[in-house]
């Protein structure tokens, strides 16, 4: 662990300074595509503006004979496009893979002035963000960047999950964290197939309702339970902890629209700021889901308006407001505000509520 007086200080001469606080920026999705795909890439210049953030992956779904074409496709992408308000971030192959090296070499140094976040697979501890750490401010340093990359690690190994903490504070590069169900669940050897999202077998039942004559009176009631829950909450408190941000990850079955906002509303309330979007048509749904309803800020405004200088208890429609709870309704009116910024058709909504 580097010593407090260390933390910020660059990890290579003529590398830039690292960011005392990770920036704030709308990221409700975080859009894969795979730039090796010429479907796919093509789509990539409109896209700009409709999503947070545009990722070029690198690894899982890329074929491995793609691998070198996705990583230069990426730079070609991304030195043509303008990408105005949407994040370019990137996700590299594992660390302990044959391309790791060549992509960040390549990324950094031909296009690291345009990416904003690189997302780092499988990450077990802080040794593999310290490892990154370094070898990015070599590269950023070498390439003359101005502004850090930040990194990204992804949730999903056992050994990660033991040390999301540590992963968190490794580096003033952190930016955040996502869940990845697919490879965590594999790692821990649970029982599903699926890629994120409930089970039908996980789940807990009523008790017996029995009939006078002590007989089971009707079916028992079932209700299914989310998998992901103690894995999120887990996340979202290290990186509260450490002012990063919990993000949910993929939803494969992209054909089931209603489980995937679901499973995202869950993680929305839990905390996560953000979830990963694998299909064109999961970022609506990541939009919508991750910002605040009209009706959340309109209540939201209301308790601010009436709790006057922060302090003391009020009621509003048969409830009791105090400073917690405004300082709940804070963080949905600063997050609506933050996205209003980018979005004018939610700052459209969020203005009709006027001062009503
Ligand atoms: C566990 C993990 O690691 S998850 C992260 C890794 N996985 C990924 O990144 C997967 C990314 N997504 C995909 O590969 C694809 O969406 C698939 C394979 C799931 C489905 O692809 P398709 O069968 O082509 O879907 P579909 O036919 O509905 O696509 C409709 C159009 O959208 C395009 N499209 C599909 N996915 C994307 C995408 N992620 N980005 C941009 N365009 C896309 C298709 O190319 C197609 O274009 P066309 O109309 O010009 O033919
Ligand atoms: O990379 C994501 C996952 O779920 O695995
Ligand atoms: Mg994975």
């Amino acid at each position: 662990m580097r010593p407090a007086k260390d933390f910020f200080r660059p990890l290579a001469v003529g590398a830039p300074e690292p960011l005392r606080e990770v920036p704030a920026r709308p990221s409700r999705a975080i859009h894969f595509f795979d730039p090796s795909n010429p479907k796919m890439a093509a789509k990539v210049p409109d896209m700009v503006g409709t999503v947070d953030v545009l990722l070029g992956n690198l690894e899982d779904a890329v074929k491995a004979d793609r691998k070198e074409a996705a990583r230069a496709g990426l730079v070609e992408i991304a030195q043509a496009t303008d990408f105005g308000p949407t994040q370019l971030w990137t996700r590299i192959n594992a660390l302990d893979s044959p391309w790791v090296l060549d992509d960040l070499t390549t990324l950094v140094t031909e296009i690291g002035d345009r990416l904003d976040v690189v997302m780092v697979p499988k990450v077990q501890g802080a040794e593999d963000i310290h490892y990154v750490d370094r070898l990015l401010a070599q590269l950023e340093a070498k390439a003359g960047l101005e502004r850090p990359i930040l990194v990204h690690a992804i949730l999903e190994t056992a050994r990660g999950v033991a040390n999301v903490e540590e992963i968190c504070g490794a580096s003033p590069r952190m930016q955040g964290l996502s869940l990845g169900p697919a490879d965590l669940a594999a790692d821990r050897r649970m029982k599903t197939t699926r890629v994120g999202g409930g089970h039908p077998g996980y789940l807990v039942r009523e008790d017996p309702v029995l009939n006078a004559d002590g007989v089971e009176s009707r079916e028992r009631a079932t209700f299914q339970q989310d998998l992901w829950h103690y894995t999120i909450a887990r996340m979202v408190d290290a990186c509260a902890m450490h002012g990063i941000y919990p993000y949910y990850g993929p939803f494969g079955d992209i054909a089931d629209e209603v489980a995937c906002e679901d499973q995202f509303r869950n993680a929305f309330l839990l905390g996560c700021v953000g979830t990963w979007s694998l299909h064109p048509k999961q970022i609506a749904i990541a939009n919508r889901v991750f910002s605040p309803s009209v009706e959340d800020i309109r209540h939201a405004r209301r308790v601010v308006a009436a709790m006057g200088d922060g302090t003391g208890a009020v009621m509003l429609d048969g409830k009791m407001e105090d400073d917690a709870s405004l300082k709940q309704c804070l963080v949905m009116v600063d997050l609506a505000e933050q996205l209003a910024a980018v979005d004018p058709e939610l700052a459209a909504k969020y203005e009709e509520l006027g001062d009503e």
